[in-house]
């Protein structure tokens, strides 16, 4: 059988606000994942960037502005697509800063700050959850660089 060398880029972002929280999004519950949190994002479209569709998600589904200068990237997941070949790569950014207060703005969805302490206790679909334990790990190291305080 014919390989598929496919590769379907997602991603997300990390919006971290003070806690430290972070804002996940509740997938609609007739889509794949349904009833999940996940971190905001989507499909990288035809002449995107990951960055740029990262700005064009997040405003299509929160009403968030976000400068692609502040979009550090932090982490990612993989997952083959089948037996045909192929698989998707969900890229993790993070964001501290941002224009606007998030709202779920997509049909079906909610949205929600979660603090760090309780992100692994949420359902996720199965490539969040290594990438919310990045970004706990992300700020733990930033709190050994710092040392005690
Ligand atoms: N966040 C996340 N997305 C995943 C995982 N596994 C997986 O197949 N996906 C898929 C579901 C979606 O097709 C896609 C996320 O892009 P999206 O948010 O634009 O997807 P969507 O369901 O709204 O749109 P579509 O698939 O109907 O085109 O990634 C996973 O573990 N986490």
């Amino acid at each position: 059988m014919e390989k598929n060398s496919t590769v379907i880029v997602v991603v997300a972002v990390a919006l971290v606000g003070q806690g430290p929280r972070v804002l996940m999004q509740k997938r609609p519950a007739n889509k794949a994942h349904g009833g999940l949190w996940e971190f905001p994002g989507g499909k990288v479209e035809m002449g995107e960037t990951p960055e740029s569709a990262l700005v064009r998600e997040t405003d299509e589904e929160l009403g968030v502005a976000l400068e692609p200068a502040d979009l550090e990237p932090l982490s990612f997941a993989t997952q083959a697509l089948g037996s045909a070949g192929g698989s998707m790569v969900l890229l993790l950014y993070r964001a501290r800063k941002w224009r606007g207060d998030p709202k779920a703005l997509e049909p079906d969805t909610e949205v929600a700050w979660v603090d760090f302490s309780a992100l692994l206790d949420l359902p996720m679909p199965p490539l969040d959850v290594p990438l919310a334990a990045s970004l706990i790990r992300s700020i733990e190291g930033v709190a050994k660089a710092e040392g005690p305080s």
